[in-house]
């Protein structure tokens, strides 16, 4: 008989981590993980110190395998698809009820309050509810319903709340449409071929659809913004000369978050942020009167077309790629080309995806992030292999220089220079 199983080797990879990352918190005199209202809202990110992120990785990854070993082939299969999905469509009661800010922060609310409220009936909307509290979003004291950190999060942070929102309203019926559109398809080679366009019955990309629905798309730009707010700028600052440069153009910028960032940092480069009109206006009004971002400029531009501002000394893309299928990611690049001095930089700035074996919970993000990008977008999450292909199918005058990842952040910075042009 073997003296130890894997069950139990699990249970001691997990108490082995779990100590050191409740040390951290000890010593550090940080709030150790908790859902009552006041708990904290993150545990670590970014990691601080790399044993004990590696630490909270190896807790995280083991749990999950462990849980799935537990409940063995049968119940997975049995339960997968109608437990992830009614996670999500209780969660997606309480986004589409707004329950969280119907929901007094200080006291709680009875269910015949809060159906009152929703203006559904008391039995259906406690249903929802409890299950939702399985996910520890609100909780029963007193048979009243009341906050955890979970609920409060989506009162007191918009892009949270915005991220939810996508989640529940788009991405959920979209997911059932992938397959089917893949099938339709062939894969996905433009954006209109995605699940989103199936489920939305549109020939067109999540883009070019949101373009027509300034609801939608504030919604889903105020989500990507919230992303993209916790990424740290000094990291990136350092990884690239910016000092070096007199024009940098920032394509499909959004409001300009890096961009105003670099700014700051190097006052003497002039920053040319791009995006479709809605996003470029934001942009203007949130530097408006801002002296340190004197060096920013916003311009209405769509990177479907040929680039507009020619000679300058970068393009940086950021998040741009793995929202679109490889055959645009080829276009997109190559309306850069007439615009490009020699010696010019395409920098590239996205998650690359790495070899297979890596931590369980990694790779059920990264994969999971994967087939986002495939669902709403025809795109994918590359390796830098892959990126160094697209650049190669667009001109083979295009040479990757370097790719690599930009130290205390999730993202690579892919370095590629135009060799053709004057
Ligand atoms: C995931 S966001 C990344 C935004 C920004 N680069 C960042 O990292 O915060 C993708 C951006 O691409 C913009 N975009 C999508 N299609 C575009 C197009 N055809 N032309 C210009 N911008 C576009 C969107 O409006 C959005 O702001």
């Amino acid at each position: 008989m073997a003296s130890t199983t894997k069950i139990s080797e699990l249970a001691e990879v997990i108490s082995s981590n779990t100590a050191i990352v409740d040390r951290y918190f000890i010593s550090n005199n940080l709030p150790t993980p908790s859902f009552e209202v006041d708990g904290p809202s993150t545990i670590i990110f970014p990691p601080h110190e790399k044993d004990v992120a590696a630490a909270y990785s190896q807790v995280l990854s083991a749990t999950l395998e462990l849980h799935t070993l537990m409940k063995g082939p049968t119940d997975m299969l049995l339960r997968m698809a109608t437990l992830a999905t009614n996670d999500t469509l209780s969660l997606q009661a309480v986004y589409r009820l707004n329950l969280a800010f119907k929901v007094p922060l200080e006291r709680g609310i009875s269910y015949a309050d809060l159906s009152n409220e929703c203006k559904l009936n008391e039995r259906d909307l406690r249903r929802l509810i409890r299950h939702a509290m399985t996910n520890k979003i609100f909780k029963e004291k007193n048979s009243l319903v009341v906050h955890t950190a979970a609920s409060k999060l989506l009162v007191s942070n918009p892009a949270i709340n915005g991220l939810v929102g996508i989640q529940v309203e788009e991405y959920f019926p979209s997911a059932t449409k992938t397959v089917e559109a893949m099938m339709k398809y062939d894969g996905v080679h433009s954006p209109g071929q995605s699940g989103f366009s199936l489920a939305n019955n549109t020939t067109k990309g999540l883009y070019e659809e949101f373009n027509e629905s300034p609801v939608r798309s504030r919604r889903f730009a105020a989500a990507m913004g919230g992303f993209a707010s916790r990424i740290p700028i000094q990291p990136l600052a350092q990884k690239f000369d910016w000092a070096s440069c007199t024009n940098v153009v920032d394509v499909g910028g959004a409001q300009g978050p890096v961009s105003t960032a670099l700014a700051k940092l190097f006052p003497n480069t002039k920053f040319v942020v791009q995006d479709y009109a809605e996003a470029v206006a934001e942009g203007k009004k949130k530097v408006a009167g801002d002296e340190s971002a004197m060096n920013v400029e916003f311009m209405e531009y769509n990177f479907l077309t040929e680039q507009t501002v020619l000679g300058a000394d970068v393009y940086y893309f950021r998040a741009i790629f793995h929202n679109w299928p490889d055959e645009s990611c080829v276009e997109i690049l190559r309306n850069q080309i007439p615009a490009m001095k020699k010696g010019a930089h395409i920098l590239i700035e996205e998650n690359l995806t790495g070899p297979k074996s890596q931590a369980l919970y990694r790779e059920k993000i990264e994969s999971s992030m994967d087939l986002t990008m495939l669902t709403y977008f025809g795109g994918a999450e590359r390796t830098a292999e892959d990126l160094t292909k697209i650049a190669h199918m667009a001109d083979p005058k295009f040479k990757v220089v370097s790719a690599s990842q930009i130290e205390g952040t999730p993202s690579s910075l892919v370095n590629i220079v135009w060799e053709g042009g004057e």
